[in-house]
């Protein structure tokens, strides 16, 4: 094969962008960006990596996701190969400046101080309204910020995305520097902690790094699914967490999924997050969604008829940060043309969103219908006690999605899959999250089923 150098840049950008389907765009833009093309064959790929490092922290990490990366954009399956870096090779790229590692705290734009604890003033526990579906969060939340490392340690918050796990997280934060002036609180992304982790390796500032993070009253480590896979990252926070926890501080965790079900974290280290206290965050219920929008309209000042606001709540069921973000979109549009705002606008206005919701939900059943034909077994077998590997596979399979799609508990996903235990559903999803980071075919069939999901013909 003959590519020019401008072949091998868009190739590469492309690839870029696949991987951002399935690593965070900071990761792409630390790991991946900075990469090059040298030569590419039939059966073989060769990058240029600023340093040693890089080729490491990929091939540790990463080599599943870009070898499904690059079959997509070249068509077939390719060897990835680095060679040996010769000193100096790419210095100024290592020097470049990298993005800002500072917390970061999604903020509907408004511009906020985040101080260098990594603590938000915004997210506290006044402005965090409790339903039935935090009740058990918030009051182990309150308990640990009154009594630090002697009501639970370590506390675990889990659930989906947008529903006040990091605001919950960061309530206890400045509840406890509210409290306990003197006790050193730290919050700090899994994503920023590997980053700095990794700097630090580099810069042989190790000593710095461990102090920042073992010499606390209390850490609070937000998205530990971001460890996942993560080998030297995951060794450096269980010592992390050794020292804390033998020291008898506080660490608070949060992820997306329950300790036993993440997978590609050592058992070592989620063994250890099931010490304390576990606790699940749920979506809102409606009226929890609509106390929710009402506070929010009172911290920005803004009015919006009623019945508008319980539109925004009925069709915007699964994710806070979304039922804020129509909130937004609508007061923005009412300051221009309050006359215009009427039922008929915000259907316009927020289209997308209420789209994504309830025009089209994605049920257990739809779920079934739609694995049972790609993978062209009965619908019956869904529900049936068959345990043939043909048949058992695309059942983990839907309860896998079921678990993704709709809101229901791992023992009713059970009961919907011929009456199976909650066990059998966890298992279910964890076989498959590991198949799909180890098999890319797998990985695209799953895209593929899930693409089919999200837009029904
Ligand atoms: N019960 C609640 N009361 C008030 N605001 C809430 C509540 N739950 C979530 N929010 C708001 O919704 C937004 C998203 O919440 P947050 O970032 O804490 O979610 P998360 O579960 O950590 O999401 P992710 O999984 O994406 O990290 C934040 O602005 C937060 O203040």
């Amino acid at each position: 094969m003959n590519n020019t150098s401008a072949e091998f840049g868009w190739i590469w950008e492309k690839v870029c962008q696949e991987m951002q389907t399935t690593a965070s765009r900071d990761a792409v833009e630390r790991w991946f960006c900075p990469l090059r093309i040298l030569a590419l064959s039939e059966e073989q790929i060769t990058l240029e990596a600023p340093d040693s490092i890089y080729r490491y922290w990929i091939e540790e990490n990463y080599l599943p996701q870009l070898s499904s990366a690059l079959a997509k954009i070249l068509g077939r399956q390719v060897r990835v190969v680095f060679p040996a870096a010769p000193s100096g090779t790419h210095a100024a790229a290592a020097e470049q400046p990298r993005k800002a590692e500072k917390p970061e705290l999604r903020t509907n734009g408004a511009s906020e101080t985040v101080s260098s604890n990594g603590l938000n003033p915004r997210y506290t526990f006044d402005s965090f309204i409790v339903g039935a579906n935090s009740e058990f969060a918030d009051a182990a939340a309150h308990a640990v910020a009154n009594a630090p490392a002697r009501a639970y340690n370590p506390v675990f918050f889990y659930g989906k995305v947008g529903l006040g796990k990091t605001h919950l997280m960061q309530a206890i934060g400045n509840g406890i520097h509210r409290l306990h002036r003197s006790l050193k609180v730290q919050y700090v992304t899994c994503e920023q902690f590997t980053n700095e982790f990794i700097d630090a390796i580099q810069k042989g500032a190790l000593l710095r790094f461990r102090r920042k993070y073992r010499e606390v009253d209390v850490l609070l480590l937000d998205d530990v699914q971001f460890l996942a896979g993560k080998e030297r990252s995951q060794e450096e926070f269980f010592h992390t967490f050794n020292c804390l926890f033998d020291g008898s501080k506080q660490i608070v965790l949060t992820s997306d999924a329950v300790p036993s079900a993440m997978q590609t974290l050592e058992k070592r280290l989620t063994s250890r997050f099931e010490w304390g206290l576990t606790a699940e965050l749920l979506p809102p219920q409606l009226e929890t969604r609509l106390a929710i929008l009402r506070h929010k309209m009172r911290i920005l000042s803004i009015s919006v008829p009623d019945e508008i606001l319980s539109t925004i709540a009925e069709r915007i069921q699964s994710n806070v940060r979304q039922l804020e973000g129509a909130l937004n979109r609508v007061a923005a549009f009412a300051a221009l043309h309050p006359e215009r705002l009427t039922a008929g606008q915000v259907q316009l206005l927020l289209k997308d969103l209420f789209n994504k919701h309830s025009t089209h939900s994605v049920t257990i059943e739809s779920i079934q219908k739609q694995v049972a034909e790609t993978f062209d077994i009965r619908l019956a077998d869904m529900t049936s006690k068959r345990r043939l590997a043909h048949i058992t596979l695309p059942r983990m399979v839907a309860m896998y999605l079921s678990r993704k799609f709709t809101t229901c508990s791992l023992a009713e996903i059970g009961e919907n899959f011929g009456g199976r235990d909650h066990g059998t559903v966890l298992h279910a999803q964890r076989v498959v999250a590991e198949k799909l980071q180890s098999e890319s075919r797998f990985e695209t069939v799953v895209r593929e089923l899930i693409e089919k999901l999200e837009n029904p013909e």
